[in-house]
């Protein structure tokens, strides 16, 4: 096996990645929208499928939750198989009252509490940004798409915490132009940034930590078709 924690053979990984935090949206990403998908990786139940989305080759696979569990994929992902570019399609709270449930947001940076990249590089306080011409292109597909969901960019805030209720906090991000809160974003633009990979993140507001909206668990599962159709055009 090439890595700890993923079972594919080298080659089995397309050079793209797209990759939600659930294994089960890694899968219904394969069935819905891949054509020839193959499983090629389920080590630890983070679920990996290859397959093609109009002729072009690429891998839908999980990263697990948090900064920790991203970091691991995303650097094996890069350093074992060759990986250049990784959009994650995930989930999101909805922090500025801008935004509203299944809105859909193109991370263009990330803010983040967790000290993965702080222990990165001591000392600096480090930008997290998404792949500039990655975040073009999906503002451009958005565009190209129209369609129902809301499409916003900007910067969300990656946390190391889903359950800790911090309104303070979410006032002053979002006076600072903060949207949404999620898990991973702000540690994949770190290993983009350290492996030279394009990175992205792509996603959907589940809940709303201000209004109280939220999604129930099945539509987390199955209500980003227009993300997952942004990032699979990149
Ligand atoms: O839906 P995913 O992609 O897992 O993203 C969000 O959902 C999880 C928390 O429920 C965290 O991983 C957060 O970032
Ligand atoms: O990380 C997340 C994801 C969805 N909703 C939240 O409040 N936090």
């Amino acid at each position: 096996m090439p890595t700890p924690h993923i079972r594919a053979e080298r080659g089995q990984i397309a050079d793209r990645v797209i990759m939600p935090g659930d294994p089960r949206r890694a899968e219904r990403i394969a069935t819905d929208y891949l054509e020839d998908a193959e499983l090629v990786t389920d080590v630890r139940g983070i679920l990996g499928f290859t397959g093609t989305w109009e002729g072009r080759r690429v891998t839908a696979m999980a990263s697990g939750m948090g900064a920790p569990s991203i970091t691991i994929y995303a650097t094996e992902l890069a350093r074992e198989y060759g990986v250049r570019q990784i959009v994650r399609v995930g989930t999101c709270g909805g922090m500025s009252t801008d935004v509203a449930v299944r809105d859909v947001i193109i991370a263009t940076g990330a803010h983040t509490d967790s000290t993965m990249t702080a222990s990165r590089i001591p000392g600096v306080q480090f930008s997290h940004l998404a792949d500039f011409s990655l975040a073009r292109a999906a503002v451009e597909q958005a565009e190209r798409m129209g369609g129902d969901a809301a499409i916003h960019a900007g910067a969300v805030f990656t946390s190391d915490h889903f359950y800790l209720d911090r309104p303070a906090l979410t006032e002053a991000l979002t006076a600072h132009g903060t949207l949404a809160v999620e898990m991973e974003a702000a540690a994949l633009y770190a290993v983009g940034a350290a492996e030279k990979v394009r990175t992205l993140a792509v996603v959907t507001v589940s809940d709303h930590l201000v209004t109280g909206e939220s999604m129930t668990a099945d539509e987390r599962e199955t209500q980003f078709d227009a993300a997952a159709r942004i990032a699979l055009a990149l």
